[in-house]
């Protein structure tokens, strides 16, 4: 039975058109593999692509070709043209765009309502075929007339998606009815879009892109985020608010996920059946992203029989990702950290996984597929990764790991991380290297910079100046010092950073600001390294953020970062929990 027709575009699908006719009406048939479809989908090309469109009993009767309960297709131009030999149909295809494949939906049978019509249109993650597909599956499911229904779960406004056959085949989650947001449905309101959410470090509205990064990034469905895409529904029925700004949006932007069939959620089981890699590669993913919202309720289980009698350990399916990707270091939570699970090493397949992690290729990911993330956003993921695969390779395990990137509660005070603080020491390092270095070589004389000649002579009134520039720089903090972590990096003559580091270090302006410097012997040479202790800083307060910093600053940052790690990882590996279990 004909319930509903829908128009789509599938431009970068590659669709195989081929002009036919069928039941008297012109039709092009469109089979598209990526769709995974069963049918394939009779195409009628309507009026203003210059083929006469078939009457309403035409399209009924076309229906009958297809296991689906809809036709009227539009190809791209090219496609047509190609389809049907005619030179340029493209200007009657000037006024739609073509950059995304676009399903619009009308659930009632009638030419009049062609323009006028409910639609799904994916915005992100169309690169995804799984995220397409189910772009179409929720097309049909609201062609034949379905509305989403409102989950009760969760603070922001969520609605799973039927089939026809009353199954839940997504959820979606519009992102005006995210908790805060001014047409949220649970009566959490009272901010605009783009202001401090929930949690201050991801602003309202923007976890809809973080719930398709994690899907994005989630390579080879590793940790088995369900296909997620970012899509903008049009007619559809969602949540309005009264004293909501736009009395009646035509259009909403929302995160639409593949709905994952599930026994319960992590908090209703004990932890202690779940596999171990499941545990694993969610911890992982969670680090990378540096998840603040992992609590159990983000968790789904499923449980498998192994036989009648017994259950094999339980998979968990990662949810709700949209309080990932920080804009700064914010704490996270992460509720696996203390399962039993996260104190085994990695297998072999994670190690591998890890090693092949490419921070940098994600971040690029990110920029091209999702322009709005905030770029300090995408330095989060580089820094948080960098920190994951380092950790495991100097043979951490995923609760240590985890427990380094968590602040820690000391008498009812939050005290900063280890990731924060090493992040802050390579902070300051960056500002003594780039800033003040700059400032005053500039002022003064460039004469005490790479100019070995000249190390004996340098000025104690520069010197004088240089140290008082760089203790102001700290004075406003004001804060006790912190206990110093005691990493060092080891000088090396490779670039114009370890340039500018080993000429602080000769001139010995690094005491000033805690920096000591170190002379050791190593296999018959000189090695000369510098230790950090320096003092709280305004980022013990406002989180660390890598906003600021410039392209160059930010390469030395990351530079200065991981020369910083092996201590303090070391340190760890004799206190934390890889110790405690190897010892047991
Ligand atoms: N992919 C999925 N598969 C199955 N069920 C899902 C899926 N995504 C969400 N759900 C269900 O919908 C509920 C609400 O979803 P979700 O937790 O993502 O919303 P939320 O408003 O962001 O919640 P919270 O306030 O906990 O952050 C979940 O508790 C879960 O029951």
């Amino acid at each position: 039975m004909l319930k509903g027709i829908f128009n789509f575009f599938l431009f970068d699908n590659q669709p195989q058109f081929q002009k036919s006719t069928k039941q008297n009406c012109e039709v092009l048939v469109l089979q598209s593999p990526s769709l995974k479809l069963d049918s394939e989908m009779a195409v009628v090309v309507d009026q203003h692509h210059g083929i006469t469109p078939p009457s309403r009993s035409q399209r009924c009767r076309l229906l009958s070709f297809t296991n689906l309960d809809f036709v009227a297709v539009e190809p791209s131009p090219t496609d047509v043209a190609h389809s049907l030999g005619q030179a340029d149909l493209s200007r009657s295809f000037q006024r739609r765009s073509f950059s995304t494949p676009c399903l619009t939906l009308n659930n009632k049978v009638d030419a009049s309502v062609y323009g006028e019509t409910r639609k799904v249109e994916l915005i992100g993650g169309k690169g995804a075929s799984k995220a397409r597909a189910l772009v179409v599956e929720v097309a049909i499911a609201l062609a034949s007339g379905v509305e989403p229904v409102p989950v009760s779960n969760g603070l922001g406004g969520a609605y799973f998606i039927n089939n026809r056959n009353t199954e839940i085949v997504a959820v979606t989650k519009p992102m005006d009815e995210e908790p805060l947001a001014f047409n949220n449905p649970k009566g959490f309101t009272g901010r605009m879009l783009g202001q401090p959410g929930i949690k201050r470090s991801i602003r309202v509205g923007e976890t809809g892109i973080r719930e398709l990064a994690a899907y994005l990034l989630d390579h080879d469905g590793f940790a088995g985020v369900p296909p997620t895409a970012l899509v903008k529904f049009s007619h559809v029925n969602f949540h309005v608010n009264d004293l909501a700004p736009i009395s009646s949006p035509r259009y909403k932007i929302a995160s639409l996920q593949r709905f994952v069939e599930h026994d319960s959620d992590a908090g209703d089981v004990s932890p202690s059946g779940f596999s171990v890699s499941s545990v694993h590669h969610i911890g992982i993913l969670d680090i990378r992203l540096l998840n603040i919202d992992r609590h159990s309720g983000n968790i789904l289980v499923k449980k498998y029989e192994l036989d009648k009698h017994s259950l094999g350990a339980a998979e968990l399916i990662p949810i709700d990702h949209g309080l990932c990707l920080p804009e700064w270091l914010d704490d996270p939570y992460f509720e696996w950290l203390h399962w039993p699970q996260a104190s085994i090493p990695f297998s072999d397949v994670e190690i591998d996984y890890l090693s092949n992690l490419n921070p940098f290729e994600d971040a690029r990911l990110l920029c091209t597929q999702l322009p709005r993330l905030n770029e300090s956003s995408i330095r989060v993921l580089v820094v948080c990764t960098i920190f994951l695969k380092r950790a495991t390779a100097a043979g951490l395990c995923l609760g240590d790991i985890g427990e380094m990137m968590t602040q820690d509660c000391h008498g009812g005070e939050e005290t900063m991380s280890v990731l924060e603080r090493i992040c802050g020491r390579a902070e300051d390092a960056v500002s003594l290297l780039t800033k003040d270095v700059e400032k005053i070589v500039e002022n003064e004389s460039s004469m005490f910079l790479f100019d070995e000649e000249c190390e004996e002579e340098i000025p104690k009134s520069m010197s004088k100046h240089y140290n008082k520039a760089l203790q102001t720089q700290f004075s406003t903090i004001g804060k006790p010092p912190l206990a110093p972590l005691q990493p060092h990096f080891v000088k090396e003559f490779s670039s114009d950073n370890d340039k500018k580091l080993c000429s602080l270090i000769e001139h010995g302006h690094c005491q000033s600001v805690g920096m000591d410097v170190n002379e050791t012997r190593k296999a018959g040479h000189l090695v000369k390294s510098i230790s950090f202790a320096v003092p709280s800083r305004k980022s013990e307060i406002e989180g660390i953020s890598f906003k600021k910093l410039d392209q160059e600053e930010w390469e030395l940052f990351l530079e200065i970062f991981e020369r910083l790690l092996p201590e303090v990882f070391e340190e760890r590996k004799s206190t934390g929990i890889t110790q405690r279990v190897g010892s047991a």
